[in-house]
């Protein structure tokens, strides 16, 4: 399966899949990463790993289609199938996510449907949170309420600050993200009609 990945920033899950799509039991093969920042370190870590790389910065576009309607012509252009989320922080529109439906994934670092949008890791805290952690989901027109594929949680300990929570958090996206894909990648689950999973047992 062909997979294109944005970004927008550092790129750390970006890292973790490309670990995980060079292995030869891997289902998947990243074919191109796109940012909507120039110069990030996540574009050079895909370059470092021998993967084409494209820069499509928002703020040169006039509208959100214009922009969303670029990112999917090169993701035409590299014949990818199936689109990676990973840091990527552009809303993308209802016709981008309706063309890419079932085929786009997102990771957010908290359980949802606890503490959607921006800033999860410090709603987790300023909520008494004891446990958190990370969910893969597919991505749907409304923001962070795709069907959950992936989740793993971590402990919230007293001493936590949003850095140290993120950064635990962190470590369980970068095994959620590569098993998630995987799974969307070799089969093993699917986007139904009605917006629900469908899990095949035999993949
Ligand atoms: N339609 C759709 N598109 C998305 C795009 C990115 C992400 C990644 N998670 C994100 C969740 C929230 C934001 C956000 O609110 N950023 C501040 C506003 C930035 C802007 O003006 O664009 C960004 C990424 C998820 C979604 C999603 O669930 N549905
Ligand atoms: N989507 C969110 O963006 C953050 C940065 O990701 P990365 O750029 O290090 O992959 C991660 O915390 C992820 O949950």
């Amino acid at each position: 399966t062909r997979v294109g990945v944005l970004i927008s920033g550092t790129g750390t899950n970006l890292q973790a899949l490309m670990e995980q799509t060079k292995r030869t039991s891997s289902s998947a093969e990243i074919v191109v990463v796109i940012s909507n920042q120039p110069g990030v370190l996540g574009l050079k870590r895909a370059s470092l790993a021998g993967i084409q790389t494209r820069v499509v910065d928002h703020k040169l576009y006039g509208s959100r289609a214009e922009f969303d309607g670029t990112i999917d012509h090169v993701l035409e252009e590299f014949d990818v199938e199936v689109v990676c989320l990973a840091g990527f922080m552009r809303i993308l529109t209802g016709s981008f996510v309706r063309k890419w439906n079932g085929k786009l994934l997102n990771i957010h670092p908290s359980l949802l449907p606890s503490f959607k949008g921006v800033n999860a890791q410090k709603q987790a805290l300023q909520a008494g949170a004891r446990v958190s952690g990370c969910t893969v989901h597919f991505v749907a027109e409304e923001v962070d309420a795709g069907a959950i594929i992936a989740q793993e949680a971590v402990p919230v300990l007293m001493n936590d600050t949003e850095e140290s929570l993120s950064d635990r958090i962190r470590e369980a996206e970068h095994r959620a993200f590569p098993a998630a894909l995987e799974l969307v990648a070799g089969g093993g689950v699917r986007l139904g009609d009605d917006g629900r999973i469908i899990w095949n047992p035999n993949a």
